[in-house]
């Protein structure tokens, strides 16, 4: 079987996205996803989507780690199929779709690559030392450093992942550097078990936490500088609760073509 995919990445953090509403790929076997996101032997992606239809939105997103394990939300992988959704002319500028964590809304620019989502609300943050956790679609601890372009964020956030509190579930690791007028963010990412090149659920992560920290409460705009460009997050925070949670940034096609399944 020949498999169509496209490549999209949205600020480096780079997907595998395939056409599945006619339901013709059993995307349910882990080694063929992991196999297709190798980047050696593979496509090369830090994870891979299936867009599908679904009762009452535009469309699903079905979203697995690049170790080919079904995973929690991920927001640059939600930016990357709303562009795909609108090259597939399922929606115009605006849609509703349906993912792990629930229902998204987004917008997108004409030109079709700069996509706006909305992220689920956000309650809890809970404090592990120095760090802050909380989930914004995907579980994150994010903390803050200094020097964190020489930082080993590697050996660190696999060490922090892989530590008795956050072994069995897992954990996506943040490091931010406050630069003023934006954070500087990098992220070991679970299921990829590697540091990427941007984290959309981490830098909303990262975003709220320092609302937090700060005591930002009102409409709050942070700008976030990652090693694979930039993204924007706009919210709300009463003191309490985050709303009116958007992720922003580029979403791009890369490139698109045929792999031999065996
Ligand atoms: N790259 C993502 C996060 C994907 C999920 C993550 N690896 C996890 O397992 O929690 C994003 O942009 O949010």
């Amino acid at each position: 079987m020949k498999l169509h995919f496209f490549k999209y990445q949205g600020a480096g953090n780079d997907f595998i996205l395939v056409d599945n509403r006619q339901n013709t790929f059993n995307h349910q076997q882990p080694q063929i996803l992991a196999d297709l996101c190798d980047r050696r032997f593979g496509i090369g992606a830090d994870g891979i989507m299936f867009l599908q239809n679904t009762e009452g939105f535009d469309f699903e997103m079905v979203y697995y780690n690049a170790d080919g394990k079904p995973s929690s939300m991920c927001g640059n992988g939600g930016r990357c199929i709303v562009a795909f959704a609108k090259h597939l002319n399922i929606f115009k500028d605006e849609t509703n779709f349906l993912a792990v964590d629930g229902w998204h809304y987004a917008k997108i620019s004409e030109a079709g690559d700069w996509v706006s989502l909305q992220m689920i609300d956000v309650k809890d943050i809970d404090e592990d030392g120095d760090a802050y956790v909380l989930n914004t679609g995907s579980p994150h601890y994010v903390q803050c450093t200094t020097n964190l372009a020489d930082k080993d964020v590697f050996s660190e956030g696999k060490a922090i992942r892989n530590s008795d509190n956050y072994r069995s579930e897992g954990i996506n690791v943040n490091f931010i550097e406050d630069f003023g007028d934006h954070l500087f963010v990098r992220t070991y990412e679970r299921g990829v078990e590697n540091e990427t090149y941007a984290c959309g659920t981490g830098v909303t992560a990262v975003a709220l936490a320092m609302a937090k920290h700060k005591n930002h409460t009102g409409e709050n705009n942070t700008r976030i500088k990652v090693l694979g460009g930039n993204l924007n997050i706009r919210f709300n925070y009463d003191g309490k609760v985050f709303n009116n949670i958007f992720l922003e940034g580029p979403a791009k096609f890369v490139f698109e073509g045929y792999v031999n399944l065996i």
